[in-house]
């Protein structure tokens, strides 16, 4: 297996050869590595949180060692259904289903490759923030506080519904060829996929106040260009099997599975955590992440991040997640050379 990983900022290490002051933020379904920097040759899009890392900024690289790795079944350098099985061809149709807790296990191997016992803080949004939550729940020893963003604690009948009719666009694409397809593949219904789920990214109202009823002189309503147009954008860059996998896994997120149930393991966890959703999210509505406040005994009031842009507004509103972050930051219990904050709820 191989995870691809990038870093920002230096580590430092105590007696031991330990890093302690590692910080690892988990991206989300489309997402990769690229926490911040340019978009060069061999990565199509600038960094996703690119306004929150550097010195003095959120992930102050003066202080914090951050890493970001791409997640395990993904397209951007980790081992995903696109990559070579031993036998040489691509794994296809025989990658097992993952679930979150196997990326946050393989995730774990990686902290122990780089050297770090303990991140000072896990930090995740969506589909990041499913792997932050496993983090705090499978790993409380390796975690000094959490901040999750625009989830829920298991996926609601919505989101897979959602979800399973972006996959059939894919799999129902003549080029999906049982997942085993050999070049472009079903690029048609990773496209439609991707226009199905960015309307559950953004909001109502965004939407009406950019493009309205709208005819552009080409004839297509503004909107529908606008979808095609990220789409297009997403067939460029991802792997429809990925695409599937991952959604599969946020399909079966589900804290409470095996645990006695979503109240008896958020009810455990003992990290301080920082809960966050954005108003205007009609894919994770603000009530899933309250319910995370009402759950999680560590966790304090629920954050409400205001943004007309839905979903997407936790990559977007940067201003309103920094102080978030640093939050978290400053609740964490392994914070190098400075005494814990206890998070009052
Ligand atoms: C900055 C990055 O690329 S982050 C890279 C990693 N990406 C991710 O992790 C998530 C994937 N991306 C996304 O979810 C979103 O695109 C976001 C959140 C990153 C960006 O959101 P916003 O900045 O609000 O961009 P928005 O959704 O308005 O789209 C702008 C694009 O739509 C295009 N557009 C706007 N109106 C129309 C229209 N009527 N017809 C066609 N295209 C249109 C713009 O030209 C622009 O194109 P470009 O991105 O190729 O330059
Ligand atoms: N726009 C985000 C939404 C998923 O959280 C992405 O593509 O990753």
């Amino acid at each position: 297996m191989t995870l691809a990983y990038e870093t920002w900022g230096t580590p430092q290490r105590d007696d031991t050869g330990a890093v302690v002051n590692a910080v690892l933020v988990l991206h989300a379904l489309t997402g990769d590595a690229h926490l911040a920097g340019p978009a060069g040759p061999d990565q199509p899009t600038p960094g996703w949180w690119e306004p929150l890392v550097g010195p003095r900024r959120p992930l102050d690289t003066d202080r914090w060692w951050v890493v970001a790795a791409n997640v395990l079944g993904g397209c951007r350098g980790s081992t995903g259904p696109a990559s070579p099985a031993p036998d040489g061809r691509r794994w296809g149709s025989r990658f097992p289903e993952l679930t979150a807790r196997d990326q946050v296990a393989a995730e774990a191997r990686l902290a122990d490759a780089l050297g770090v016992r303990r991140f000072a803080a896990v930090i995740g949004a969506s589909m990041g923030g499913m792997r932050a939550l496993e983090w705090v729940i499978t790993h409380p020893d390796r975690v000094g506080s959490a901040l999750v963003v625009a989830v829920g604690a298991a996926a609601s009948a919505d989101q897979i519904g959602t979800q399973t009719t972006q996959q059939a666009a894919i799999t129902g694409d003549p080029g999906w060829q049982g997942g085993d397809y050999t070049g472009e593949g079903p690029l048609t219904g990773l496209a439609l996929a991707r226009r199905i789920a960015h309307l559950t990214y953004r909001s109502e109202g965004e939407l009406e106040a950019r493009f309205g009823r709208r005819v552009q002189p080409d004839g297509r309503f503004a909107v529908t260009s606008y979808l095609e147009h990220h789409g297009a954008k997403l067939v460029g860059r991802f792997d429809a099997g990925s695409y599937v996998v991952l959604t599969q896994t946020m399909n079966t997120h589900d804290v409470g599975r095996g645990r006695g149930g979503i109240a008896t393991a958020l009810g455990g966890v003992e990290v301080p955590v920082v809960v966050a959703g954005v108003d205007s999210d009609r894919l994770y509505p603000l009530h899933q992440q309250q319910e995370l406040v009402d759950l999680i005994p560590t966790a304090e009031r629920l954050h409400v991040i205001t943004s007309a842009y839905g979903h997407d507004g936790f990559l977007i509103e940067a201003d309103q997640v920094g102080p978030l972050v640093r939050r978290t930051l400053g609740a964490s219990s392994a914070a190098p050379g400075r005494p814990p904050r206890r998070l009052v709820p």
